[in-house]
């Protein structure tokens, strides 16, 4: 099999996947978090806690995207089969997510590390504005050392719009934060060639390639009636996640020390490996995705900053604006000879923008009355024009 032949490629390497690592999200599934719909686990989220609380000690940063509020919810309610009704699935939902997040909170403070709760939709990641809003707030959470423990709004989503599934969350926060690594913690120890559940014969998968078609083939649905996803959903949200350059590994939730472990660069679990490192994906998907909506002239300063110093862009080195475009759009950022040096998404709409120009970020507040960031372009969301 294709899958399990890929250990033979050398390039693969689950060690070289932590190596680096310094920005990580983890996503528990609800059979894992609720003990399979039982109530919360507490030694289990005790567990997990304690892990993140010492890898962030470690200086790394970490994001907890957990599931489990509509089957605490359901417990809580005595509820004891799924509701069919979207309304009554949201209810068990606003339930559930009080246990679930005064339990985070609880276990990380006892280690010293302070959490917060984020909870987002499709909408909001879908939204050019509100994607920058949440990507800012995260990063600054980050910045803080502070855990976000992120779950879907499940409130105010229908199906349509629903995520659905957290791995596809978990994969959509690592593309958001640009993380370095998506870890799924799920009840089984990693993915097989067939659903172990019905499949004894079904063979583990240790390493692959993130998107090789192969993979969805092995991948069935949920097992456990609590999971919303199973092992299908999981695959997909590594290639989401490869997309912009992160590698995934899916273990088992009740491995003991599990996320210290991985960290430490120990092989465990099925470990599905980005093909395009970070900086590469982050370019291609400047390159190809988006329509450049306008540009910013810079004087010789801002070049020298951006180009020899790798800086971002401050909107005291801009002498003008072209076009017009909103907070969140790609525009190129252009020499005094209209060469374009880079491009990134703006800080700024156009109309802002043009306030700021040759402007130090004293003066922001005055001028725009609210200020959003020092940078017109920060250097993370900027990408070189040549080289
Ligand atoms: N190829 C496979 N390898 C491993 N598990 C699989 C596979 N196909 C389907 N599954 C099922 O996926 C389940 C995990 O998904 P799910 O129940 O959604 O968990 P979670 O709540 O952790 O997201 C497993 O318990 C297993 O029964
Ligand atoms: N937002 C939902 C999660 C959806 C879900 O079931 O996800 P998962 O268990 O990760 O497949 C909840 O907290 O119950």
């Amino acid at each position: 099999m294709a899958a399990v032949e890929t250990r033979l490629n050398p390039s693969l390497d689950q060690s070289g996947v932590f190596k680096s690592a310094r920005r990580i999200v983890v996503k528990v599934g609800s059979s894992l978090v609720t003990n399979e719909g039982r109530g919360l686990d507490e030694e289990a989220i005790g567990q997990w806690s304690e892990q993140l609380a010492a890898l962030v000690q470690q200086g790394l940063e970490l994001i907890m995207v957990s599931s489990g509020a509509v089957a605490e919810g359901m417990k809580r309610l005595g509820w004891s089969e799924r509701p069919k009704e979207i309304n009554e699935l949201q209810a068990a939902a606003a339930v559930g997510q009080m246990g679930l997040v005064q339990m985070y909170e609880s276990k990380l403070s006892a280690c010293g590390v302070g959490s917060a709760q984020v909870l987002l939709t499709h909408a909001d990641l879908a939204d050019r504005e509100r994607y920058l809003n949440a990507r800012s707030t995260l990063l600054t959470l980050l910045q803080l050392g502070v855990v976000p423990v992120i779950n879907e709004n499940d409130t105010v989503v229908n199906d349509e719009i629903k995520f659905g599934d957290n791995d596809t969350l978990g994969a959509l926060v690592a593309n958001l934060v640009e993380a370095d690594v998506l870890v799924i913690l799920t009840d089984q120890k990693g993915l097989y060639t067939a659903d172990p559940r019905r499949d004894p014969s079904a063979r583990f998968v240790d390493l692959a390639r993130a998107g090789d078609p192969e993979l969805e083939t092995m991948a069935g649905g949920a097992g456990s009636g609590i999971g919303k996803g199973g092992m299908i959903t999981k695959i997909l949200a590594a290639k989401r996640a490869a997309g912009s350059g992160a590698s995934t590994v899916i273990a088992w939730g009740r491995e003991p020390q599990v996320l210290l472990r991985l960290c430490a660069g120990e092989a465990i679990g099925t470990c599905l490996v980005a093909g395009t490192p970070k900086n590469q994906a982050r370019k291609r998907w400047m390159a190809d995705h988006l329509q450049l909506r306008g540009s910013v002239r810079v004087d010789d300063g801002a070049v020298q900053k951006i180009l020899g110093e790798g800086k971002s862009l401050l909107p005291i080195g801009m002498t003008a604006v072209e076009g017009e475009f909103s907070r969140g759009d790609v525009i190129a950022v252009r020499d005094g000879a209209g060469q374009e040096i880079a491009r990134g998404l703006a800080n700024y709409a156009s109309s802002e923008a043009r306030l700021l120009c040759r402007k130090s970020s004293n003066d922001f507040e005055r001028l725009l009355g609210y200020v959003a960031e020092s940078e017109m372009i920060h250097r993370d969301n900027l990408v070189l024009s040549r080289g």
